[in-house]
């Protein structure tokens, strides 16, 4: 598992360890581990450290100290390293002592650009967990000729302008090829948009571990995490046992949301699939496999899990139609996940009042018509809406995005981001494989949140395998869910 944690709490597990460190000892750990980073990355780039020219964007705080220090570091080594201070007279003092020692040196107020234009690393030390706000108007031009200049551009702990705690950037950020980070993941190191200025993360371990509380703020499944949650079916089960998924999708006019979903419920671990809808015909000459049912959902025989939503169309207004399909299944006592036009066709008191658990499936649109908010809200405020809407709903909620969050009606649970996304998947009908996927999980007896996040997990694995860099259509991220699976089963 990949855990992240907020400033505060990285904050107080800082005072913990620093306590019973020699001063100054944590910050030559981050500035020990930062340099090696940036020494791999000019042998990559160059072959060597030696003569290697290095540029220290550094603020007023002790992120730039770290600069500064791991500055002195590759001095040390040859390289030749120059300091641009956006602070000057509040450049950290001990570190800037330490970089000048090594033979390192401060531009002139006047030639920034010009080193800048001339560097092959520069380390990005202007803020870390201390900035809010996005960059301060000075340092956007320098940011931008950092970007612009061709070298290789290392965040120390985090993009500068970005906001740790939420993914948020409210102003201009720097945008990173690698960040180094210390401790520990912070939240917008993983959660889009600040995820996208970081690059690749790697992270320094300065001991930290021990004094972090073992719940996270969030958390990201890794391989082995989702082949532990993978259902297997025993020598016991039969289908009835495995689970069987109701899917409640399609409609005259989208028929092919019926099928997308089928396919999806089918290879999610459940030992069967009764569709309910007008698309029987469709679903049934693609999978006969599939039991088909018209009528109300209640009526179609028991099911584990429903999924209902994709391609149900728009409300028939007199109670009949899609509205009463979605009605009828969330007056169920088993799991259901709402998902696409069920969304806009729920109740959401009857969601409140549910016993049984309840996921719904956003995107940024729906979430944002859920809560009442413009969607660029949702979209530069991800963590705070899957919150704020699995608060209001009772409910489990997965936001889809670049960066999918799962949030747990219960706060004290950590929000789950899947690290498989890719923009691939964002292509039509991709969801409605999602849903059945996730419908599945819920039928075969995972948790709603585990159903949820190892859904997202193998759906984005799978269109990765299935896009290996060209467009793909959603059937392909359903068919390649087999090999998805078989990837983290190993
Ligand atoms: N603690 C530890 O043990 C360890 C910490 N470590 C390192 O320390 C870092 C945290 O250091 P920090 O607390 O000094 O904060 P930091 O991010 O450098 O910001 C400093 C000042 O910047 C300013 N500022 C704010 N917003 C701004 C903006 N948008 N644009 C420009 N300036 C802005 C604001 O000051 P102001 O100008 O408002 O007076 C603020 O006080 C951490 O990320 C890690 O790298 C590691 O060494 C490991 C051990
Ligand atoms: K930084």
């Amino acid at each position: 598992m990949r855990t992240a944690y907020s400033v505060e709490t990285v904050r107080n597990a800082e005072r913990e360890l620093m306590a019973r460190l020699p001063e100054g000892a944590l910050m030559q750990r981050a500035a020990a581990g930062l340099a090696a980073v940036c020494a791999g990355l000019l042998r990559d780039l160059l072959g060597r450290v030696y003569g290697a020219r290095v540029v220290l964007l550094v603020g007023s705080g002790d992120n730039g100290g770290d600069a500064l220090y791991a500055g002195a570091r590759l001095a040390r080594r040859g390289a030749s390293v120059t300091v641009v201070p956006l602070a000057p007279g509040r450049t950290h003092e001990g570190g800037l002592t330490a970089l000048l020692g090594a033979g390192g040196r401060v531009a002139g107020a006047d030639d920034p650009y010009a080193v800048l234009a001339a560097a092959d690393l520069v380390l990005d030390g202007i803020t870390g967990i201390g900035g809010h706000g996005g960059l301060r108007p000075d340092a956007v031009p320098v940011a931008r000729a950092a970007r612009g200049s061709g070298a290789v551009v290392v965040a120390v702990d985090l993009p500068s302008g970005v906001e740790a705690d939420s993914g948020e950037v409210t102003g201009e950020a720097l945008r990173a090829d690698v960040t180094v980070t210390f401790g520990t993941y912070k939240p917008g190191l993983l959660i889009d948009p600040a995820r996208e200025h970081a690059g690749a993360v790697r992270l320094v371990d300065i001991g930290l571990a021990p004094h972090l509380p073992s719940v996270p703020g969030l958390e990201a499944l890794q391989h082995e995490d989702v082949a532990r949650l993978l259902p297997v079916p025993t020598g016991e089960s039969d289908k009835y046992r495995r689970g069987v998924v109701g899917v409640v999708a399609g409609s005259p006019r989208y028929p092919g949301a019926a099928v997308l979903a089928v396919a999806g419920a089918l290879r999610g671990g459940a030992g069967a699939v009764r569709y309910v809808g007008p698309g029987g015909d469709a679903v049934i000459a693609r999978f006969p496999e599939t039991l088909v049912h018209e009528g109300p959902p209640s009526k179609a025989g028991r099911v584990q899990a429903w999924a209902v939503g994709p391609g149900l169309g728009d409300a028939l207004g007199d109670g009949s139609g899609p509205e009463a399909a979605v009605a009828d299944v969330l007056a169920s006592d088993v799991p259901v996940l709402v998902d696409a036009d069920g969304l806009r066709l729920l109740d959401a008191e009857t969601v409140r009042g549910r016993t049984a658990p309840t996921l719904l499936t956003p995107h940024a649109g729906e979430a944002a018509a859920l809560l009442g908010v413009a969607r660029p809200e949702v979209e530069s405020g991800r963590l705070t809406a899957v919150r704020e809407l699995a608060a209001r709903y009772g409910a489990t909620v997965l936001l889809k995005g670049s960066t999918t969050l799962v949030a747990d009606p219960d706060p004290a649970v950590p929000v789950r981001v899947n690290p498989t996304g890719t923009p691939w998947l964002a292509t039509a009908g991709s969801g409605d494989v999602l849903s059945g996927l996730s419908g599945s999980l819920l039928a075969a007896g995972l948790p709603a949140r585990d159903a949820a996040s190892v859904a997202a997990y193998l759906h984005g694995l799978s269109a990765r395998l299935a896009a290996r860099n060209a467009p793909l259509v959603s059937d392909e991220v359903a068919e390649n869910l087999p090999e998805a699976w078989r990837n983290v089963v190993g």
